[in-house]
């Protein structure tokens, strides 16, 4: 443990059994190479007869898995399509206390995560009762505090292009407060790095074969590279590290180890253990069959079925329940795994077991252990016309525990002298600010961070490549025009061909984007980070510049070599208007990635809507019907083309005799006029109307953006 010392922390309210007023924070700011002081010590969470119920939609296609609760039959209900109520979460009660760990196990689809997300204050319950310290926490002190327990989910979900420490250091200047050094976020950093890998690195100095694997998940040796390139195991220590570093005191993991491979397991389960012994934090993490050693190092273990409570207790005792119930785990068999075959009714083990009855020659020659026991688990499965999962649903005291809860609150509340403590607590919480950092702070490091990921994203090499080979490709194909009656459709043609690309592109990988952010801006907003609109400004005005560098070197390339006009403030002005046009797809990209949150639905309506947009942009189909001639009102590429055009044909074409336009009537003498060319290329409104079109397309699109994102509420799921 590093030593304590010198400063506290802004509103470090949460710190509330350690007492005292609030921190002097401008020693801190003064102070900037003082290594900051963390708190020690967790709270004690208990939960109550918590209840979680779903509204399952009839989609008519499908099965509901576990237990339905009933049906619901108002007319409300079935306007809306629903049909069933799913209770996810029944009647719960448990506890985590500070220096220990609980885990929650349970098979695929028993709670755990709904629990979890309960707990961490990110999903709404139906019934019972959240108690810290042994006062209730109302709804609204929920809200705030979910910003102070940290919550791994399961996903490690991050901008790949940012190396370890670029995560790191983003997440400190965000969620540290702002009255915090530079020195000293940036120090903070640095010891959630050494943290991770010092707890390893003790770990393995006592498990020498151990050493290799070790090094490979070593964090201060990946902080400098990309996140897409890290391990799996990596990713995880990136993620504990970002939530470590506002020095929560409750610390709250969905199956950190899925995906890793024991040895990463059993290490990350020691910085666990660390942060419990050494700091007194209070642990609750979801774990699917840990090693026999990991399962005995938990302090408490919770199991679940079906959102039941079948067992609360020390792993030990939870052995000793099982045995009662005449379900003892065979001698030498991980009780972890025991406990699993107890609580998976899977109907593959049905028909085994029908298969065994059926030939129980099968077995006569068997001696190895995992056929017995599988078959022991087969009987278990139909124990007096019940599933065993059932027997322990049915056998524990779920009564018994709430009435232990509830009588440990009153405990907590007698030992603090009958004076509600967390009273104080609570109407700090409500009068904390919400947010650490300034919305200043929060709009530059998050345009540091889009800048960064977003020259990574975009300036690929093959997206230069793209851009260089597609510049040619057009110049080629429209080289060297002359300025002549018969390329007038031509010219006309080279810009429609540019912009409906670009546009497309912007749109697209504007949409494409947005789901993986969209559940990271999610991730981090629900623990507090920054505003939506800090994000949401952030990424305009980083973004579209990087957006726009593309077009632009095609523009470079392609017009030059096809000589669509050869004045340089032709080229200057067509050029922004395609890159207006470049900006506005991306915010129908951005608004729709906002507005429709399921990918494969979006990308149809961004289709249709993209083509639609294009055919009314008043190239192909010169007389749109009258019942769509709205949807020209918003096409980018409409309002694009005319402009450039405009721009293009600055001055009378010369008559070819090639009996394109009616004003030269077949002759290669005389000029056709500026609005003769606009009239048969069916241009409309003026250059200066068509930009501020395109600008006002835009602007009100990305507000349209926002405000989508802001009423879309974050999925739990996510
Ligand atoms: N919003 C929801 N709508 C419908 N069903 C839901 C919703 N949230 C959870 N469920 C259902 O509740 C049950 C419990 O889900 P949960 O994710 O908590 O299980 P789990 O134990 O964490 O599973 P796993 O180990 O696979 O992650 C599942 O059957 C799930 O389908």
């Amino acid at each position: 443990m590093p030593p304590e010392s010198i400063t506290k922390r802004e509103n470090d309210t949460f710190d509330l059994e350690n007492g005292g007023p609030k921190p002097d924070i401008t020693a801190a700011s003064q102070k900037s190479t003082m290594s900051i002081r963390r708190t020690k010590g967790g709270k004690h969470l208990r939960w109550c007869r918590l209840r979680k119920e779903v509204e399952i939609k009839d989609s008519t296609s499908g099965l509901i898995r576990g237990s339905i609760a009933a049906p619901a039959n108002t007319s409300e209900s079935k306007k809306k399509g629903i049909t069933t109520v799913k209770t996810i979460l029944n009647d719960i009660s448990g506890s985590a206390s500070p220096g220990e760990i609980l885990a929650l196990m349970g098979p695929s689809g028993s709670g755990k995560t709904s629990m979890l997300d309960v707990l961490s204050g990110r999903s709404a319950y139906d019934g019972g009762t959240i108690t810290l310290d042994g006062e209730v926490v109302t709804d609204r002190v929920m809200k705030k505090l979910k910003k102070r327990v940290a919550y791994v989910k399961q996903n490690d979900l991050f901008f790949g292009h940012l190396t370890v420490r670029d995560q790191l250091m983003y997440t400190a200047f965000l969620r540290l407060p702002s009255a915090w050094s530079k020195a000293q976020k940036i120090g903070e950093v640095d010891r959630i790095i050494k943290q991770l890998y010092s707890v390893l690195y003790t770990y393995l100095i006592c498990n020498v074969s151990l050493i290799w694997s070790g090094l490979k998940l070593r964090l201060e040796k990946c902080a400098d590279s990309s996140i897409n390139m890290i391990s799996g195991g990596e990713k995880k220590r990136v993620n504990i590290g970002s939530e470590l570093l506002t020095d929560p005191s409750i610390i709250i993991l969905d199956e950190p180890t899925s995906g890793l491979d024991s040895t990463s397991a059993v290490a990350l389960m020691r910085i666990l253990e660390t942060l419990a012994r050494d700091e007194q934090k209070t642990i609750i993490t979801s774990i699917h069959q840990p090693s026999s050693a990991v399962f005995f190092a938990f302090d408490k273990l919770m199991l679940l079925a079906d959102g039941n409570v079948v067992y609360f207790g020390t792993p030990e005792e939870s052995l000793e329940h099982v045995k009662s119930l005449g379900l003892e785990c065979p001698a030498g068999y991980n009780a972890a795994d025991h406990h699993m075959d107890l609580l998976v009714v899977d109907s593959a083990i049905d028909d085994e077991h029908d298969a065994t009855a059926n030939h129980p020659e099968v077995d006569q020659g068997d001696t190895h252990g995992g056929l017995r026991r599988r078959k022991k688990s087969i009987e278990r499965q139909v124990l007096s016309g019940t599933t065993t999962k059932q027997k322990l649903i049915d056998s524990w005291d779920h009564e018994a525990v709430a009435k232990q809860i509830e009588a440990a609150n009153e405990d907590a509340f007698a030992k603090s002298h009958g004076v509600r403590q967390l009273s104080r607590q609570q109407s700090s919480f409500m009068m904390e600010k919400s947010f650490n950092s300034t919305w200043w702070t929060q709009y530059t490091v998050l345009v540091h961070r889009s800048l960064k990921n977003s020259r990574s994203a975009i300036f690929t090499t093959l997206n230069l490549v793209k851009a260089g080979a597609i510049g040619v490709m057009c110049g080629l194909m429209w080289f060297q025009m002359p300025y002549t009656e018969a390329t007038v459709f031509d010219r006309s043609s080279y810009y429609f061909f540019s912009m409906t690309f670009w546009v497309f592109d912007s749109m697209f990988s504007a949409y494409m984007a947005f789901p993986l952010e969209r559940s990271i801006i999610f991730k981090e907003r629900s623990s507090g980070s920054y505003h939506l609109s800090a994000y949401f400004m952030a990424k305009t005005t980083s973004e579209a510049p990087a957006r726009l560098v593309l077009p632009a070197m095609y523009m470079i390339i392609s017009y030059w070599m096809s000589g669509v006009n050869n004045s340089f403030w032709i080229f200057i002005a067509s050029t922004a208007c395609s890159l207006l046009s470049v900006l506005a797809g991306e915010s129908i990209g951005l608004f729709l990635g906002a507005a429709v949150l399921d990918v494969e639905k979006g990308m149809v309506i961004m289709t249709v809507t993209g083509l639609g947009l294009m055919a009314v942009g008043g190239f192909f189909v010169r007389t749109v019907p009258s019942w769509i001639l709205w949807l020209g009102w918003l096409s980018p590429f409409k309002y694009s083309y005319n402009a450039s055009v405009q721009l293009v044909f600055d001055e009378p074409v010369p008559c070819d005799g090639s009996g394109v336009l009616v004003g030269c009537e077949g002759l290669d003498t005389g000029y056709a006029s500026e609005s003769e060319i606009l009239e048969f290329l069916g241009v409309q409104f003026s250059t200066g109307f068509n930009v501020a079109m395109l600008i006002v397309l835009f602007i009100t699109v990305r507000i349209m953006a926002f405000f989508a994102l802001k009423t879309k509420k974050a999925d739990e799921r996510m």
